[in-house]
């Protein structure tokens, strides 16, 4: 269904309301609740703060951890030795349970987060069984006995030593880091978190620094499961290594999975659902059968694979189904964006020189050499496999060049990071579309405003970056209109034909206000019509100073619109000149298999 942004009303109602009942029953739960069950809710809140983690790390970033149990362990046996050894406070302990596990997950993280595909799981399942055995047998730490006589939190000179009390601090806890959680994923780094998973090409593309990125939300969910862990010590008063091991951090991450992996308030619903579960299992199916045995494990089993099965996305989203929503609101206006200054028309602004890709023995460009003249539309353009999209990746930074030199405003960037080059003015839309097809139109559009934009993790936690959110918003919204997408501002990018997807990418990479414009077959699946909308608006960048190349195989598109083309072959520049020239270029005939370039 096609929405109107003018029509965007304020934050939907039934939403604030089911937020207002939330609040409601956190407050009265801890003190109606038996106190058996208060407990349970204690185990639930603290579980699923982990999983909150979790949900940035894996269901947003992508990256699987088994071991954050035992980042909860290191919280709780900081606080625990603290306490009982040094008489710290424990609000003293809180922090430095933060700043021991953020530093030993720094170290983890700095080590282990540049690997690829399933050795990160498996260092995670490393790092989790050798925590628990460093718990284990650590004298200082109590051994497998573990430590007792923690002391219960103090707060505004109330001792918070039964459940009812704690429970209160424990669900507080929860709000402020769930709310923070949903506050990052609404913000610059968390667009960048979603695209990081969407293909870490596309996340560099737009200024991102991929692993930077894990490493610190990998730090931030390792704090997380620190605060759990701490919360976890004073409300048992005592631990010991089990709830930390590797079966503990296989048990947080089915949580996770089985309440919305990309849900923040998934977790708490897995957490919910799993720690009752489990409980009632653990009680009544001995009695059940007639005999004893862990059996609640193999009915877990079962369970976590009919949900997996059925619901892939977790639990939360099929109950969000039922809750009615509207577009979202947008920000207040602010004051917008500053842009950049574009150089001198004439300029040269990309030389490519003596260019060489070899992937193994395949020469993919083979000493290719042009130019591009700052306010020119140039069309490179080839038979499959010329080499053509390669080139983009040397220009653009995604693949180092074998030989030669590529040079973009006068920098020799051949060596050059992807976010590097972007920082330069350089944005691109992909041969094959890489969008977030669960978010937005404005949401895809601006996350090729990430480097025009300032605020980190911190300030987005603390929806410190409301101006400059705002002013990204506006952006946004005014690139959608340029390429024509208004009318669709709040509708999933999932939903659009591939077409119009590939304008998205177009107004994406206009959101990062660039010098140069690389296009990579945008015209792709678009309609007659919608053709001659894209070849209006390409002329309309180029009058405005933006530089155009373009990879497209429509020859009647790509002869119209630009002012030089530059033909590739197998690797080689075969030809380069004004499209009337390439017209009647011999060779460039003899590549297109003896058929007109107006005809092909
Ligand atoms: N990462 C890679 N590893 C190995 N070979 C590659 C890689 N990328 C491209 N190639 C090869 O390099 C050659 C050029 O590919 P490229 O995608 O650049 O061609 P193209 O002109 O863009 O073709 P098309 O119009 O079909 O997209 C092809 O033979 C391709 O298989």
């Amino acid at each position: 269904m096609t929405r109107n942004v003018a029509a965007a009303r304020p934050a939907l109602r039934p939403r604030t309301l089911l937020t207002a009942l939330a609040v409601l029953a956190a407050l009265l739960l801890p003190a109606l609740l038996p106190l058996f069950q208060v407990t349970l809710l204690i185990n639930i809140v603290i579980f699923a703060l982990v999983a909150v983690g979790l949900v940035l790390l894996t269901g947003i970033l992508g990256l699987t951890s088994f071991g954050q149990a035992a980042f909860m362990g290191v919280g709780a046996y900081t606080t625990a030795v603290l306490t009982t050894q040094a008489g710290w406070s424990p609000w003293l302990t809180l922090l430095a349970g933060f700043a021991v596990t953020g530093v030993i997950a720094l170290i983890l993280g700095l080590v282990t987060l540049r690997m690829q595909g399933h050795y990160l799981p498996l260092a995670t399942i490393a790092w989790g069984i050798s925590l628990y055995y460093v718990f284990g047998n650590t004298p200082a730490l109590g051994g497998f006995t573990g430590l007792t006589d923690i002391p219960p939190v103090q707060l505004l000179g109330l001792s918070l030593n039964g459940p009812r009390p704690f429970a209160y601090l424990a669900l507080a806890a929860l709000g402020l880091v769930g709310l923070g959680a949903q506050f990052l994923l609404s913000s610059r780094t968390g667009r960048a978190m979603r695209a990081l998973r969407a293909g870490p090409v596309v996340a560099e593309a737009f200024g991102v620094n991929p692993y930077r990125l894990k490493v610190q939300v990998f730090v931030l969910a390792s704090l997380m499961a620190s605060m759990a862990g701490w919360l976890y010590a004073h409300s048992q008063r005592f631990v010991n290594p089990t709830p930390f091991g590797l079966q503990a951090g296989i048990e947080v991450l089915f949580m996770t999975v089985v309440g919305g992996p990309a849900y923040v308030w998934g977790a708490l619903l897995g957490s919910g659902l799993i720690t009752a579960l489990r409980e009632w299992l653990r009680g009544d199916l001995p009695a059940l059968l007639g005999t004893q045995g862990n059996f609640e494990v193999i009915v877990f089993g079962v369970l976590i694979i009919l949900a997996l099965q059925f619901a892939g996305r977790g639990l939360w989203p099929l109950l969000e189904r039922w809750v009615p929503h509207g577009d979202p609101a947008l920000l207040p206006e602010g004051a917008p964006l500053p842009t950049r200054e574009q150089p001198q028309p004439g300029q040269p602004l990309v030389q490519v020189e003596h260019a060489v890709k070899q992937f193994g023995g395949l020469r993919a460009v083979a000493d290719v050499s042009f130019e591009v003249r700052t306010g020119e539309i140039v069309g490179l353009i080839g038979p499959n496999g010329a080499g053509k999209s390669t080139m983009f990746n040397l220009i653009t930074g995604v693949n180092p060049a074998t030989g030669g030199t590529v040079t973009i405003a006068g920098r020799n960037v051949t060596r050059w990071r992807a976010a590097d080059i972007h920082r330069l003015g350089v944005a691109r839309t992909f041969q094959h579309v890489h969008l977030l097809p669960d978010q937005s139109l404005l949401v895809n559009t601006m996350v090729g405003g990430y480097a025009r934009g300032r605020a980190g993790l911190i300030a987005s936690l603390l929806h410190l970056e409301r101006a400059e959110e705002a002013a990204l918003q506006r952006e946004a919204l005014r690139q959608l209109r340029r390429v024509g997408l208004d009318a669709q501002t709040f509708n999933l990018a999932g939903n659009l034909a591939l077409g119009q997807q590939r304008v998205l990418e177009i107004a994406r990479a206009l959101m990062a206000d660039p010098t140069l414009l690389l296009l990579d077959e945008p015209a792709a699946g678009l309609r007659h019509g919608e053709k001659q909308e894209l070849v209006t608006l390409l002329r309309r960048l180029r009058d405005e100073g933006v530089t155009v190349l373009i990879v497209e195989h429509d020859m009647d598109l790509v002869m119209n619109l630009v002012d030089r083309v530059v033909v590739m072959n197998y690797g080689e520049k075969l030809a380069e000149g004004a499209p009337h020239e390439i017209r009647a270029h011999p060779a460039v005939r003899e590549a297109y298999l003896g058929v007109d370039p107006e005809d092909a």
